[in-house]
């Protein structure tokens, strides 16, 4: 059974091909930005694969916490972090009111081998974010509620979300354009995170093939 790649955007989709050796049998498909064209894309690409993948990883740029720019970050746990409630009190997660999870895990087998073949990375938790974060205030809130966190996309806990419900393996891999925090967008350097997307894809790709 093959792997499946899902990326928010083609440039993403080019750069992790550009890593994949021409005959690799991982499919790579850019599915849009954000959770619901995350969540639907891959759901549409599992139900027509109709078994054939083992797994799917969410890849792409993403947003760093506490770590440097062309860094990469694998998911120990993909993260709704602004999925459910605001109150005068705080935040209140979906799972607190009643309607499900806002965590998934990452599949120990696929993170065990992403790990093996990417030995510089970082693993921690991933957030997924409806919107992109910047602010300082709005950090200091996602740090204090999930202290394990060391990146932000946009698509993860999406693509999470549709392999559950599949039932395949889930990871998710992001290099980092960015710094989380008060928003200076012509501090991103998209171009470093693609090419570091591209140097890991191909120190993946032979244990991913296998
Ligand atoms: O400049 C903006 O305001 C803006 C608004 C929405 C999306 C973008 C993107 O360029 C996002 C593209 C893509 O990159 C991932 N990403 C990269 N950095 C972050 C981040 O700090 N927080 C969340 N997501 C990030 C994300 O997965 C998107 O697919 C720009």
């Amino acid at each position: 059974m093959g792997l499946l790649i899902v990326t928010a955007v083609a440039a993403e989709a080019e750069a992790v091909l550009k890593g994949l050796a021409p005959d690799s049998s991982i499919a790579v498909v850019p599915v849009g930005v954000g959770m619901a064209a995350a969540a639907a894309g891959t759901a549409k690409l599992l139900t027509l694969a109709d078994g054939r993948y083992r797994g799917v990883i969410s890849a792409g740029i993403g947003g760093g916490i506490g770590v440097p720019l062309g860094a990469t970050v694998l998911a120990a746990h993909a993260i709704a972090g602004d999925l459910g409630a605001d109150s005068a009190e705080g935040f209140i997660a979906l799972d607190e009111l009643g309607f499900g999870t806002t965590v998934y895990k990452a599949d120990q087998k696929l993170l065990t081998s992403l790990r093996e073949a990417l030995p510089e990375a970082v693993v921690g938790d991933v957030l997924t974010m409806n919107t992109v974060t910047g602010t300082a205030a709005r950090l200091a809130g996602l740090v204090e509620r999930y202290p394990a966190a060391v990146a932000e996309s946009m698509e993860g806990y999406g693509v999470a979300c549709a392999a559950a419900q599949a039932q395949v393996a889930f990871a998710e891999l992001r290099t980092i354009s960015n710094t989380v925090g008060p928003r200076d967008r012509d501090a991103w350097r998209i171009k470093d995170a693609l090419e570091a997307l591209t140097k890991a894809t191909q120190m993946l790709s032979t244990s991913l093939s296998s």
